[in-house]
């Protein structure tokens, strides 16, 4: 009998579960990245990128877009100064109804490399949190985890408030595949580089913010001029993991340039929007990433859960 005959969460309900165990319910609200704001724009490709892809949106026409920034945060109250990474998800609407999503955040990797230790991890920082861990259990926990979560923390440990979404760089973290015409398939990483130099709040100017500034901040500037970020794609090499969140591709690879996204208005959040990373169109497909591929139920589930205002 499988595990949902059997009425026991799945390794996804355990996962959302257990966000909810360290952060709290906030009804209606995502289960991770909580609060954020929307905009439209337009994507232009880079000719190059049809050489690599097959992919519509990387062939000649500009393609709308959805943008969600958002806090990293599970709690949509947390102010914009403390919730540590930042997100961008780029919906890109396609000929026909299709999208195909980007899915990326201020940090280059991430702090678990299976689900299992997604929720090994969070279970333990809660527990940490209300004091329910001896020291020997804490100790067993940080020397079982700390190797896959060094890198993430040390990136975690270097951010401060940016001055702007506009101002950041941002990550997909996971490998996907692009696959062309002649049916070549390459390992890539996205990255999103901002127009903007990038730039972070000083701490006096940090004491000067209030909780909501990134959103004011935004919706001021694209009444302005518009905001912009070049999206490349870093070239994996043969032993470049295609499998771990954890670790970064050496620095040197070779970045090609996808194309250029302009964000021009703020608008409001269309219903039913899911930034599922697992949605993907032809010509770019997912890598063996076990947490890329858990993230299609996770999502799923916290969806279900705040559109029934749980
Ligand atoms: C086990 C791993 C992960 C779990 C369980 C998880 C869980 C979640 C959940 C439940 C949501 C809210 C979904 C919704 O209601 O629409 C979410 C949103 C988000 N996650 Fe993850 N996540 C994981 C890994 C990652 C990674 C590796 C990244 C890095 C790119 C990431 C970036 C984001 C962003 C940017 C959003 C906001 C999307 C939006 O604006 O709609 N997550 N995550």
């Amino acid at each position: 009998m499988g595990n949902q005959a059997m009425n026991q969460p799945t390794l996804a309900q355990r996962a959302v579960d257990s966000i909810e165990d360290f952060a709290g319910r906030h009804p209606g609200h995502r289960r991770a990245h909580a609060k954020g704001a929307c905009y439209r724009g337009e994507f232009t490709p880079n000719p190059e990128a049809a050489r690599y892809t097959t992919a519509v949106h990387f062939q000649e026409e500009r393609t709308p877009v959805i943008v969600r920034f958002s806090n990293s945060s599970p709690d949509p109250s947390q102010s914009d100064l403390l919730s540590p990474a930042k997100g961008i998800a780029v919906q890109f609407q396609l000929p026909d109804g299709e999208v195909t999503n980007l899915v990326a955040v201020s940090i280059p990797v991430f702090f678990a490399r299976t689900p299992e230790s997604f929720v090994d991890i969070l279970k333990m920082v809660t527990a940490f949190e209300h004091k329910e861990l001896s020291f020997k259990e804490k100790v067993a926990g940080v020397i079982e985890h700390f190797g896959e979560s060094r890198h993430a923390l040390l990136e975690v440990a270097k951010l401060k408030p940016p001055t702007s979404y506009a101002e950041l760089p941002y990550y997909s973290i996971h490998a996907f595949f692009m696959v062309n015409a002649e049916g070549v398939r390459r390992p890539i990483k996205y990255e999103w580089e901002p127009d903007a130099d990038i730039h972070h709040l000083s701490a006096a100017e940090a004491k000067e913010q209030s909780p909501d500034y990134l959103e004011t901040e935004f919706s001021q500037r694209i009444r302005i001029a518009p905001a912009g970020f070049t999206l490349k794609a870093v070239l994996g090499e043969e032993d470049d993991p295609t499998d771990d969140s954890t670790q970064k591709w050496p620095d040197k690879r070779e970045r090609i340039i996808l194309g250029h996204l302009t964000i021009t208005e703020a608008t409001s959040e269309p219903e039913n929007l899911v930034m599922d990373p697992t949605v993907v169109t032809s010509g770019i497909e997912l890598s063996n990433d076990p947490i890329l591929n858990f993230r299609h139920e996770a999502y799923a589930i916290s969806h279900h859960r705040r559109s029934l205002h749980e």
